[in-house]
């Protein structure tokens, strides 16, 4: 195994929390025996902010308290400041979990002071934004991914395999939704999915959960040859009080497979059945992918007997769960495999697969009346 990664963390957020301490895990528990993570620098905007964060983090419960005991945090210091991060020696790749109009700011940031970055989704506000950090990481050879940490979860591996396989006939139809209810009315003003300059709304937060089962299914199907969808058709929902997306639709239409379209729904004021996040119509059954969209650990193959079609006759349950850490330290391995190897971006998360999404998102935006719809990113600046 080569050298452990050494890790920043810019910020010290919920997702932030969640992602260190999945570095903090024993990578046996997910049979990882060639990755190795080491935390060496918290960023915030305080340093007590920073402490409190690595305090807690130092006494993380199981299953983060293994990195705790076997060196993980050993050295570790407290910014507080992203920049002093940035600068500190002894990172080699930097974590960016802040708000989303500040992800291209940070990851310009820490890749013109020679990190490597793995980024929060969604990546960029814009595409003149992403096509800016591609550009400098190409030019500072640096490695650069957005942290869709979805694609690296065992059970995207085994549908992949099931849909791909053939075994269920050609896809006919395809729908993924991400609706959970956050509240905003009782949230304040600032919160981030409130506040337009933080990029609120559920376009951004949500959107890029549906968007990764299309991604996986159908984009990356063999059939599909990588053939980029048209969006047929795009609309939002506007919250009245801080005038962001409540919901947002968009259809897709897949060429490369002979016309499968695609529904994508967000919605923030409602909350989904529960039960399922995605349903994918095949000619011989259907695939239905569990809650949440996020991390699902379940996926059902329903047959069409009721229709009294198909070659499949049993309804059969498929359990695929995340093992001994929350699910982020799949994409944290990534990282780790990809630099080893010297790659400068993930062949599973490819950067053109970020900007075809990144391009749904944009058009979503142009084409509704949110206060984000002309908001300008902060490329070049
Ligand atoms: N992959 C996943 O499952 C999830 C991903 N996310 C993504 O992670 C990112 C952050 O989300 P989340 O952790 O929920 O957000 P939080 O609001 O919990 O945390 C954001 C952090 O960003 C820092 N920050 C810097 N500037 C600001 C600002 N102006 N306002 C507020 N915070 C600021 C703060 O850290 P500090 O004070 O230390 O500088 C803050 O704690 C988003 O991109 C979101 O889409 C979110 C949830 C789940
Ligand atoms: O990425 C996410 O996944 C889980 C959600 O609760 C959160 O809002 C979102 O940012």
């Amino acid at each position: 195994m080569s050298k452990p990664l050494r890790w920043g963390i810019i910020s010290t957020g919920g997702i932030a929390t969640n992602f260190a301490k999945d570095l903090l895990t024993d990578p046996a528990n997910r049979s990882a025996s060639d990755v190795s993570h080491v935390i060496k620098a918290i960023g915030s905007r305080s340093v007590p902010s920073a402490q409190k964060f690595l305090d807690m983090l130092s006494s993380a419960d199981a299953p983060a308290d293994w990195g705790g005991k076997n060196g993980s945090l050993d050295g570790c210091k407290a910014h507080g400041s992203y920049e002093e991060v940035y600068a500190d020696p002894n990172v080699d790749v930097v974590y960016i979990g802040t708000p989303h109009t500040l992800h291209h700011r940070n990851t310009k940031d820490a890749l013109l002071a020679g990190k490597h970055v793995l980024c929060e989704k969604p990546f960029t506000l814009n595409m003149e934004e992403l096509d800016e950090l591609i550009a400098i990481a190409k030019e500072k050879k640096l490695f650069l991914m957005e942290a869709v940490w979805t694609r690296f979860h065992p059970i995207m591996y085994a549908i992949q395999d099931v849909l791909f396989s053939g075994k269920l006939g050609k896809i006919k139809r395809f729908q993924a939704d991400f609706s959970m209810n956050f509240n905003a009315d009782k949230q304040p003003d600032s919160h981030r999915m409130v506040d337009p300059a933080l990029g609120g709304g559920s376009l951004l937060d949500m959107g890029p959960y549906p968007s990764v089962w299309a991604m996986m299914t159908l984009f990356n199907h063999p059939s599909n040859n990588k053939t980029p969808p048209n969006v047929l058709f795009t609309h939002q929902t506007i919250y009245k009080r801080s005038n962001v997306d409540l919901n947002s639709r968009w259809l897709l239409e897949f060429p490369g497979l002979g016309g499968v379209q695609a529904l994508l729904t967000t919605d923030m004021a409602t909350l989904g059945c529960g039960e399922m996040t995605a349903l994918i119509d095949c000619e011989e059954a259907s695939l239905a992918i569990a809650w949440g969209p996020f991390k699902p650990e379940k996926f059902w193959i329903i047959p069409h007997i009721a229709r009294k079609s198909g070659s499949i006759t049993e309804k059969t349950e498929h359990s695929h769960p995340v093992v001994g850490n929350s699910g982020m330290a799949y994409e944290a391995d990534e990282v780790f495999r990809c630099l080893a190897k010297g790659k400068l971006e993930s062949e599973r998360m490819p950067w053109d697969e970020s900007k075809i999404v990144q391009g749904w998102f944009d058009q979503v935006r142009k084409e509704g009346t949110s206060a984000l719809k002309d908001m300008k990113g902060t490329e070049g600046q």
